[in-house]
């Protein structure tokens, strides 16, 4: 296992116990789910604990067409022959590695088939098409992330999915570490870090009533890096807060008066 402060880890600063949950399920060989909004470190906490144990990542954004063969594989017609390529988690399981599925509540229902016998005690992944059926060595974990906030009803993650994953709820960082976060992302001093993240503190109070979702740590850091390279911070706030939100002008304006009401 690395040094949490090597410098080739990705920078990841914790939230709570997060890190201590992710290595014990990883050394338990059990699988994780990480629930929250997007932009809030979900991604780069994967990145940096595969990294932290010495794992390869393979990470899949899953979307509403993946299919089981997307990430197990399929057989190719390469130089007039068939041959078999491993999809993302068939290369995770030979490998002893991290899979990585982004969003899992996306993609389409046959995935469920292939990770029920994986995430459960069995830990076998079974390619039908090669006739293989591969025990998960020690090392392999499956990590699978989604955003509880914009599920509809028949996208939701059903029991008997749920319940075979540990699972860890991610919001938006405390505000101290937030500025921390995005001062050493951005570049930007800490003064004016914090002053975005008091922006953000008050815009994240009105998601669910007129706004999806609150503003993410990543859109502060792509504010921030604006501000950094000499942008003036209202036209930074436009087109890293105000546009990314919202389509509607009265929501529009309303975030510019809480932007005003800030900086004022
Ligand atoms: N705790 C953290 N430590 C360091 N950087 C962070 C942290 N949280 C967020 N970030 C920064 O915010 C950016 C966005 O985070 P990340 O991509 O991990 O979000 P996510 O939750 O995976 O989002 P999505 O669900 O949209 O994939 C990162 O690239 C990183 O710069």
């Amino acid at each position: 296992m690395k040094d949490v402060h090597s410098p080739d880890l990705p920078v990841y600063t914790p939230q709570s116990d997060e890190c201590e949950v992710f290595e014990t399920a990883h050394a338990n060989g059990l699988p994780l789910l990480l629930k929250g909004p997007t932009g809030c470190g979900k991604t780069r906490f994967v990145e940096h604990m595969a990294a932290r144990l010495g794992r390869p990542l393979y990470t899949v954004a899953c979307h509403d067409d993946l299919s089981a063969a997307d990430l197990i594989g399929r057989y190719l017609l390469k130089g007039g022959e068939t041959v078999w390529v491993d999809g993302p988690l068939t290369r995770a399981v030979r490998e002893g590695g991290i899979c990585y599925l982004d969003e899992v509540v996306e993609a389409r229902k046959d995935v469920t088939v292939v990770l029920h016998p994986l995430t459960d005690d069995r830990r076998r992944l079974v390619i039908d098409r090669t006739g293989e059926d591969l025990p998960a060595p020690e090392g392999f974990m499956l990590v699978a992330s989604y955003n509880p906030g914009y599920q509809n009803i028949l996208k939701k993650l059903k029991p008997s999915t749920r319940q075979r994953f540990l699972s860890i709820g991610f919001d938006f960082p405390q505000p101290d570490t937030e500025i921390g976060i995005v001062a050493a992302e951005s570049g930007l001093d800490r003064a004016r870090a914090g002053a975005l993240v008091r922006l953000a503190g008050h815009i994240r109070t009105l998601s669910g009533m007129d706004l999806e979702e609150g503003v993410s740590t990543r859109l502060l850091i792509y504010a921030a890096s604006l501000i950094a390279g000499g942008m003036k911070v209202e036209r930074a706030l436009e087109a890293a807060v105000i546009e990314p939100l919202s389509d509607e002008a009265d929501v529009q304006q309303a975030l510019r008066d809480l932007a005003a009401s800030v900086y004022g």
